[in-house]
């Protein structure tokens, strides 16, 4: 390339999360659902790469089949930044997809966090933490959790984030064949919306559930057999919306032993618990 300095950051990683309790404890006049929940971050992730260009567009090199490119939370991510803060420059991004889509784990969500933490390295923009999971709110509840970057208690709609220490931990999770749209979950009449508060020094100690798994489960009938099949075991859950189903186990020996005899028509891994986002590093708070 003879002398041209091409501005780039390759292989930037977007986790995904689970939900390890989901809680739902009222609702806001806009509708939106007042939660709690612990998240926790897990070492199964998209791959994001991004390419500085002159030209101010902001271009997803990768588009994903079925979603309009100004529909996709990366393209919008990049938007909202320019447009906050006045940035002129542009940007080539190329996402490897590999977490499900309406899965649970927050795939779009921690691929809207990356591109925003990226691209403020990327484009020098110098927003703060605060700032960028400001924006990161407008695009998705979940966002913020990415941002700030590690396990956490998670309050309001996803804005109320406090950090919390967790024992590592291994995981299997089978992803029934289903996709599950949130919004399908939130508005469904027979949702429990009064979940009694708990307070943060007390979650370990309390019985903890999702409150939107019975919802997901009468509309897809395969997350129900899901959670049967895995909780023969060890207890297994829905993460967020669904559909995804995880169960915590004692190592990586016994997950491949359930992996193993997993039916086939599910697609079934194993993941790690991730101490903080790969990215932690590039945020000043
Ligand atoms: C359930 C969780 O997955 C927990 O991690 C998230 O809170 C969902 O977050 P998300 O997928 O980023 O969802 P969003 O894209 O923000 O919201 C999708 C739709 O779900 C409903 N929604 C979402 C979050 C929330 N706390 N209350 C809601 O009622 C709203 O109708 C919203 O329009
Ligand atoms: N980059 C993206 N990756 C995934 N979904 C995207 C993306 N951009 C837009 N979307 C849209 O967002 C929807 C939700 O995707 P996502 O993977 O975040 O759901 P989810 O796994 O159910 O997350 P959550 O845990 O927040 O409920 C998808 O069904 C898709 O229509």
């Amino acid at each position: 390339m003879g002398g041209v300095t091409v501005n780039r950051l390759n292989d930037c990683p977007a986790p995904a999360k689970l939900n390890l309790f989901l809680h739902i404890i009222g609702r806001r006049a806009d509708g939106y659902h007042l939660l709690q929940s612990v998240f926790r971050l897990i070492d199964r992730a998209d791959t994001l790469s991004f390419e500085e260009r002159g030209d101010g567009c902001i271009e997803l090199a990768s588009p994903i089949p079925g979603i309009p490119p100004d529909r996709e939370l990366c393209v919008r991510a990049a938007t909202l930044l320019q447009k906050t803060t006045g940035c002129s420059r542009g940007a080539t991004i190329r996402l490897d997809k590999h977490l499900p889509m309406g899965g649970g784990l927050g795939g779009g969500s921690s691929d809207a966090a990356t591109t925003l933490i990226a691209l403020n390295r990327l484009w020098g923009t110098g927003l703060r933490l605060n700032e960028l999971a400001a924006i990161g709110l407008r695009l998705g509840a979940d966002v913020p959790f990415f941002i700030a970057g590690r396990d956490a208690f998670v309050e309001g709609i996803g804005e109320r984030i406090t950090p919390v220490e967790l024992t590592p931990a291994r995981y299997v999770v089978i992803v029934p064949p289903v996709e599950v749209p949130t919004a399908a979950i939130f508005a469904a009449g027979e949702l429990t919306r009064d979940s009694e508060p708990i307070k943060i020094a007390d979650f370990a100690s309390r019985p903890t559930r999702n409150d939107l798994q019975a919802v997901a489960c009468k509309l897809h009938p395969a997350i129900g057999e899901v959670i049967e099949w895995l909780g023969q075991y060890a207890p297994a859950r829905m993460t967020g919306s669904g559909a995804c189903v995880f169960a915590q186990v004692h190592d990586e020996l016994m997950a491949a032993r359930i992996i193993k005899s997993c039916p086939p028509h599910w697609r079934a891994w194993q993941a790690g618990s991730l101490a903080r986002h790969p990215l932690y590093e590039w945020l000043d708070s």
